[in-house]
Order: C-alpha cells, then structure tokens, then sequence
C-alpha cells in the first residue's frame, strides 16, 4: 500500500485496527441465489464467505467489501477491478470470477469459485522447504497463469505464496490457482491511470517480494510479475524468502542494493540444481533489462531444467548500496546512510553486463529517495511528509554517485552490525478497548526466549513477550494490551540475535500463542572474500560450478518462512 512522495496521506490505513467492522452476512442470501454458509477469511477490503447457490447446490467463495469502505467509490471500483481483472483471464490456473452484485446493505461483493486447499505460504510453513521435483511443476502453472495475466494486458503487482492456492485437483494434490487481482493492473486500461487507481510513483505490493522498480515506486510493467517469481521460487526451494528485515524500509532497500545469497548455499542439502539456481537469479536481477524477457520465457527454462540446456546467463550488477547495508527509519524518521562499495557478483553463469550500470546505480539512488518519501506518507499519517520528502531529496543532491561508486569494498573489514530498531514510544492506546496477546516467543531448542512486540508501522513498543522466569515477573504476565479489532493486525516480534517476525492476527478476544524464533545467521568471511574476488565476467568453462558455497553448514529441515504485512492501499491507492 503506500502514498506516494508528496501525495496526500490516506485518512485511513488498512493495517490500521479500525472500529466499523463489516457487517456478518452468514444465513443471508445473496442475489436471492447464493446462500452465505460461514465466514472463510477476512482481508485488507472485505470479508471472504463460503456460500452455495441454492439450486445447483454448488460451492463459492464470496467476496464482500467492507462495510466502512461500501460507500467510497473509488474503494468500490477497486474492489471490482479485481473482480474484472481476474474474469478477463480466462486461464485455469486463474481463480474463476463468475458473478458479482451489491448486498442487501448497500456494498459489493464478488462470486469466485471456492478453492477448497491451501495457500503456498502454508504450504511452506508445515512443510519447509519443497524438492525442486515439486517446486517445478507448481512454478510452471504460476507462469502459465501470469503469461495469460500479461497477454490479457494484466500485471498482478502482488504475487506472493499467499496468492497462490494449492488444491487438489484429479491425481494432482498442486493444482495450483492465482488469486488477488486486487491491485492488478491494467495496462490497456488508460482510463484507471486516470482515476488515480495504478499511478506512477506509487508502491504496491508486499516487500518481501517487490521488485526493486516497484519498491522506487516506478511504472511497473509486467517483469515486477516476474521478480516476485523468482522470489517466490527462491522461497520454496529453501524454506524462506531472500530478504528480510525488521522494517519495511530494510527489506525493500536490500531488494534493491543487496545480491540474495545463494539459494544452494543457503540450503546445501537440497541439491538445487545449478541450472535452477541461475533461474531464480536470472528472475531477480536489480535491472529488470536483465530478468526473462517475460512470463514464457521463464517457463521455458524451468521446462529445459536437466535437459542439457545448460543454466540461464545471470548477469553480475554492480549496484550501490548503503554502508550500514540498510535505511534506518524509525518512528517516521529516515535517514539515509552513505554510499559505499559494490554488491557482490550473483551467482550463476556470468556474462558481461550490457546495460550501463551508472544507470541503474544513479537511478536507485533516487529511487530509494523516492521509496523513502512514500513510505514516510504511509507511515506518519500526518502532513509533516513533505517536508521530509523534501529533506530526503536535499540529502540525495549532496550525494556524489561518481565518487562513491569507486570506493572498493575492504574484504577484510566487517560490516557493521545491522543496528536494532530502537523504539521511540510506547503504543499509545487510551480511549481504545483492547484485548491482552499473550505471546511465548521460543528458540529452535524450546527455551523460552523474551523479545519486544513492536507496531511494525512505527515501531512503537506494545510490550514484551512472556518473560519466561519467575524472577523476572512470569507469574504476574498476563501479556500486552492491543487496539480489539476484527481486522487484521501486525506486530513484528524483535529479540536481539533472532529473525525478527511479523505476526498476522485477529485481535478479537485475549489470545494466547507461541512462536519459535530462528537465530539469525551469521555472514562468513568467505563469502565475502569471493565476492570480492570475482568480478563480472564470462564464466570460466572450467568452473561448472559458480556459486561459492559455505566450508559447513548445518542441514536446516525447516525454516518457518518470514510473514510480512501486507503493503497494499485500498484507499485509491
Ligand atoms: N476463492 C477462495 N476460496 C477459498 N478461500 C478463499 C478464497 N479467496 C479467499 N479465501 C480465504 O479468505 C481469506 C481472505 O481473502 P482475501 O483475498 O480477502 O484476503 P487477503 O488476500 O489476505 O487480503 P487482501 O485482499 O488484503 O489482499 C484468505 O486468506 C483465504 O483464506
């Protein structure tokens, strides 16, 4: 979701606890056909229902706009573009949209059909990482879904596991079924640009998949599709997603400045072939010039997998980044750190780069201005945006692009350490009833481990995590107050030398749970002299074998994947 630099702030967020809840539509019918049988989920625009037209007696999934967004019409005609949008791909990897009308109540809704299965994301979190012989047939469909999107003159914008539903389908347990056209775009569609529905210098999408011109806020066309494949790829192949962080602002600053460690380095133990390795590069290379030309393209790789095709050509980027190797930007504050060094070669067959990186270099710079001045307006809610909008940009003219790109990247010094965000403020929460969560944060071994619960929009602390000992108060812990709400919400849960988490739940009642937090891992030296080392070049015929794969690395069996809050704006933008 996202207000773009100097646009006017949203009144409302959709992650934001809101008080006008949609109203329950269980034992109605709709249409005076389709009968609404329970509640399946809730989302950031509306309520999604199971229902059963009353003659057929077959199954749907209804899709209903919130109630406090029924009468906004531009919310309306965003609601139904998904609906339009999905109905002009007639592919079977495609949910089906068959219907739509408005409710007794004066909003809208959509008939889909209904995918009685689960969401790749889940699939992934019970599962871990899934064998190449199993990810190839389920990418394949994903593309064949997005070719027909694309041929359609549609771009998804948001593809991500959560989009892709696996249901069973004959013999095939992955049958696989894209979903969420919500903030698809239509390309022929002149008309929506207008109407401020798909404007340039906006972000959509959720980070952790956005492409790099995506998180600039840049006309995006149908390769941001393709590099949020190669994440999602990436993502099931080994278990997890190539970039996260404890802010927004982190993991999109590393999809633009950061090379994604190699996903066979990252998970030795799941052989993944080389041949696939570069695809999943190939699909997220920086300047997207360089991804598959499109969709097909990169089935046909996945197809020539193990026929002796060899691997795609992975071009090595010299892409600039931040010294600290992310933006800090905490509690709407950002500030941006000098420039420093090169990324490493990616992995892969190498090539010449044949595009000018000075190009993509300055162009990122700006862009993550540009990336900062609109998550500043997501973040604030306030009219303060464009002054820092403007402080951003006075802070990027006195950057020397020419200058720093030259400064060579020390093998031998470490980084620095990532800092900790720092929360400013507590959760300010008077005059708003709330419900206790009660979260037990653990270590992969069962020790109870306590971290900070954080508002992943300000990083404002709600409280610790159940402290575990005695001593320390856990007799007394009865956890921390949030805003009550039917909506969704976010807390990113933050202990020092762990993954952080960002947790998706309802808080509608007291609710008690347990995660277990991953330690996080620690960059070796070799990497770092290797990517040194190897400077973009053709690759050496000799060398089969390019990727530089740590001396030992544990087998990780399973690896709970990174949820993430979902950035997209259902107000107009
Ligand atoms: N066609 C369907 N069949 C079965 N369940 C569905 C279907 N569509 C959605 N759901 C369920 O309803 C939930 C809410 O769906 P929805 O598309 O509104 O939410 P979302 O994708 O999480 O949010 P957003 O619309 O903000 O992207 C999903 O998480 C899913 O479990």
């Amino acid at each position: 979701m996202i207000a773009g630099a100097g646009d006017p702030v949203p009144e409302v967020v959709a992650t934001a606890p809101s008080a006008a809840l949609s109203e329950d539509l269980v034992g109605q019918t709709l249409l005076g056909r389709y009968e609404i049988i329970k509640r399946l989920g809730e989302g950031g625009m509306g309520t999604v229902y199971l229902g059963e037209h009353k003659t057929i007696k077959k199954r749907f999934a209804v899709k209903v706009l919130s109630q406090e967004f029924a009468h906004k019409e531009d919310l309306r005609e965003r609601f139904l573009q998904e609906a339009r949008a999905a109905s002009m791909i007639p592919q079977e990897n495609v949910v089906e949209i068959t219907d739509f009308g408005d409710t007794p109540n004066g909003s809208v809704f959509f008939i889909m059909e209904f995918l009685d299965g689960e969401d790749l994301s889940d699939t992934v979190k019970d599962q871990g990482q899934i064998p190449w012989a199993r990810v190839k047939p389920i990418m394949l469909q994903i593309c064949r879904a997005l070719a027909a999107a694309h041929d359609a003159g549609i771009i998804h914008r948001d593809m991500k596991p959560e989009n892709c539903y696996r249901i069973k389908r004959g013999k095939n347990e992955d049958f696989i079924k894209v979903l969420d056209f919500g903030i698809a775009k239509v390309t022929s569609d002149e008309g929506s640009e207008g109407k401020g529905l798909t404007r340039t210098g906006m972000i959509f999408g959720t980070p952790e998949y956005m492409s790099p011109e995506q998180a600039q806020g840049a006309k995006p066309d149908h390769r941001v599709d393709v590099y949020a494949c190669g994440v999602i790829m990436y993502e099931l192949l080994t278990g997890r997603v190539p970039f996260t962080a404890d802010t927004f602002m982190g993991i999109l600053t590393k999809h633009m400045f950061e090379v994604p460690e190699a996903p066979s380095s990252l998970v030795p133990e799941a052989n993944i072939p080389e041949e696939v390795e570069a695809i999943i590069l190939k699909a997220m290379q920086k300047d997207r010039e360089l991804r598959f030309a499109d969709m097909t393209e990169m089935a046909a790789a996945i197809e020539a997998v193990g026929s002796g095709a060899g691997a795609v050509a992975v071009v090595a980027e010299n892409i600039a980044r931040p010294s600290t190797g992310e933006m800090a930007f905490t509690g709407g504050r950002q500030t941006m750190a000098g420039v420093a060094g090169t990324v490493p070669p990616v992995a892969g067959a190498y090539e010449e780069p044949q595009s000018s990186n000075k190009g993509l270099y300055i162009g990122v710079i700006g862009g993550l201005v540009l990336a900062a001045a609109g998550i500043g307006g997501f973040l604030a809610f306030g009219g303060k945006d464009k002054q820092k909008t403007e402080d951003a940009q006075a802070q990027q003219a006195t950057e020397e692009p020419a200058a720093v790109a030259e400064q060579p990247e020390d093998p031998e010094v470490e980084p620095e350490p990532e800092p900790e965000p720092e929360p400013e403020k507590v959760k300010e929460l008077t005059g708003v009833e709330t419900v206790n969560l009660f979260i037990t944060t653990k270590d992969p071994d069962g020790e109870v481990i306590q971290a900070k619960i954080l508002d992943p929009l300000d990083n404002a602390i709600y409280g610790m995590t159940y402290p575990g000992d005695e001593a320390e108060g856990a007799k007394d812990y009865v956890g921390v107050p949030v805003a009550k709400s039917k909506q969704a919400l976010n807390v990113l849960i933050v202990a020092k030398g762990y993954e952080s988490q960002v947790l998706e739940k309802y808080p509608t009642r007291d609710k008690k749970f347990e995660i277990v937090l991953q330690p996080v891992k620690k960059a070796t030296k070799k990497t770092k002299k290797s990517s040194k080392k190897t400077p973009a070049k053709k690759p050496d015929p000799a060398k089969t074998d390019p990727a530089p794969k740590p001396e030992t690395k544990p087998a990780k069996k399973k690896t709970p994947p990174r949820l993430s809050p979902d950035l997209k704006d259902p107000f107009g933008n």
